[in-house]
């Protein structure tokens, strides 16, 4: 283990935190204290019995004072077809911008929800923490969004990845066969092995 000098702690830890692969979200509010959304790899899973998720918020964000405003927020998970949409919500945007880059319905907490998401967790905001330079919202799921099967989209060393659906990959791999007519050698082994995901 390598010790982190002090100096350059910050540095060192999102350095080190950049070599993480997360999902990509965004989060999203309205009510009172006004619309808002932002980018976000900092969610997480806490619980099933109820289902519960926690997103961290920096409090320096411009979209801070409206989640400190709201008791609901979405948590929409993006598809690879919609990095675009992920640059918007990244930050020095102004919101009307961000949301006018995508089409949204209201969740039945009145929480903004993101079309053609991977999937979307509308969530009540039961408790919040502040922790160093941000709040820890703890969110119970009220309600979750269709989810069609899709390519995920991946933020990894400070980039965006595409992870295949299996079921995507299948359909594409009968495609092909259809199109090409391939139904041996490399072709068949991969449509055995698509089989076995799906
Ligand atoms: N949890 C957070 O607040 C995150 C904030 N960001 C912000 O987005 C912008 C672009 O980030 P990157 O291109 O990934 O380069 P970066 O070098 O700023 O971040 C690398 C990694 O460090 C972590 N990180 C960065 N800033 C953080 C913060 N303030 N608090 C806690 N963890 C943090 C994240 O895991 C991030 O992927 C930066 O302004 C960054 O601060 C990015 C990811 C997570
Ligand atoms: C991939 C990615 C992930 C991010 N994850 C978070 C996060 O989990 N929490 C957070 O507070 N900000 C996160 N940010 C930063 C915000 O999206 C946004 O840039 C920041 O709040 C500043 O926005 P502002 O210009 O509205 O103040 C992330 C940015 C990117 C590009």
């Amino acid at each position: 283990m390598t010790a982190i000098d002090t100096n350059t702690t910050a540095l060192a830890y999102r350095d080190a935190m950049a070599l993480l692969a997360s999902a990509v979200h965004l989060v999203t509010t309205d009510g009172p204290g006004g619309r808002a959304g932002f980018t976000a790899s900092a969610v997480c899973s806490v619980s099933d019995t109820p289902p519960t998720l926690l997103v961290c918020l920096n409090r320096s964000s411009s979209a801070f004072a409206a989640f400190s405003g709201n008791t609901s927020l979405c948590v929409n998970t993006l598809t690879a077809a919609q990095r675009t949409v992920a640059d918007a919500f990244g930050g020095r945007t102004p919101m009307a911008e961000r949301f006018a880059a995508a089409r949204w319905t209201a969740g039945s907490t009145g929480a903004p929800v993101l079309a053609g998401a991977l999937v979307s967790f509308d969530c009540r905001i039961v408790s919040r923490t502040s922790v160093a330079t941000h709040d820890v919202l703890f969110c119970e799921v009220i309600a979750l969004a269709d989810r069609a099967p899709n390519d995920a989209l991946v933020y990894a060393s400070r980039r965006y990845y595409t992870v295949p659906n299996e079921r995507t990959d299948l359909r594409t791999l009968r495609a092909a066969e259809r199109v090409e007519g391939l139904g041996n050698g490399w072709a068949a082994e991969a449509r055995r092995a698509a089989l076995r995901l799906a």
